[in-house]
């Protein structure tokens, strides 16, 4: 297996409840840009939580840029940001400022420190007004944007994002698909809003925990599609 690279699967089996949801993946994952796609159930967001430490392999093995998840999520948090679907799971402060200090002041950083850097990014993004916000006070689609914002200021290699868009107006979907495109980081995206893989590198279709299709996005969001309009039955 190819280490600190990227991230690399060698015959990754997980067990949910008695039941293989992951099933002897092995994978190479280098593309900036990938999207894993598949019915509900089929171990997407399963495998995303494999990659930053939130679930622990039965079987097989992981490098994640040189490291070994297994080593749980905080130690991975340098290295994998992770972006849930609903931002109440992730939010755990009352204000803005306070959200956007914490992973800064996690990672060792004086809160002086933290909070220049925090006021820097929020001026670049014309939002200097929003440091005091209360949380409670933002739309779901805002919320959104301060976690992702929490996760870009940590500077990771990797963003995991697991449908951070399903509950988003389409105006907001875009102006966050639009503030991740422009990001260095390599991105890994959970979505069933196919739109969202718009110059995305590479897809993965994953079903009952194994590789249906893996390929250029055009490909196989095509054949994704046919298979689910019932084109090319199985
Ligand atoms: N917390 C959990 N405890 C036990 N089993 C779980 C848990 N969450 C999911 N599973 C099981 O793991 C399997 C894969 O689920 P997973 O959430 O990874 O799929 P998914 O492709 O992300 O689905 P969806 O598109 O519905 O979000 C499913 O069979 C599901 O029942």
């Amino acid at each position: 297996m190819s280490q600190a690279k990227g991230i690399c699967f060698h015959n990754v089996t997980l067990v949910r409840n008695g039941r293989t949801v992951i099933d002897q993946l092995s994978l190479e994952l280098s593309e900036p840009r990938i999207g894993l796609i598949g019915h509900n159930g089929s171990g997407k967001s399963s495998l995303l939580r494999l990659i930053n430490g939130l679930l622990p392999v039965n079987a097989g093995q992981i490098s994640v840029f040189g490291q070994n998840p297994s080593s749980g999520p905080e130690k991975m948090s340098s290295h994998v940001g992770f972006i849930f679907q609903n931002p109440d799971h992730q939010i755990i402060f009352p204000t803005v400022e306070e959200e956007l200090c914490f992973g800064l002041i996690n990672q060792g950083l004086s809160k002086s420190t933290a909070l220049e850097k925090v006021m820097t990014l929020l001026s670049e993004q014309g939002r200097c007004d929003w440091a005091k916000r209360p949380i409670h006070s933002l739309s779901d689609g805002q919320k959104q944007w301060v976690c992702i914002v929490s996760i870009i200021l940590m500077n990771p290699k990797v963003i995991l994002l697991d449908e951070p868009f399903s509950a988003l107006d389409l105006p907001t979907r875009y102006q966050l698909l639009s503030l991740l495109h422009d990001l260095p980081q390599q991105i890994i995206m959970i979505s069933h809003e196919l739109d969202s893989f718009t110059d995305f590198d590479r897809i993965i279709w994953l079903e009952q925990g194994k590789v249906r299709q893996d390929g250029p996005s055009d490909e196989i969001l095509k054949a994704y599609y046919a298979d689910a309009k019932g084109v090319n039955p199985r």
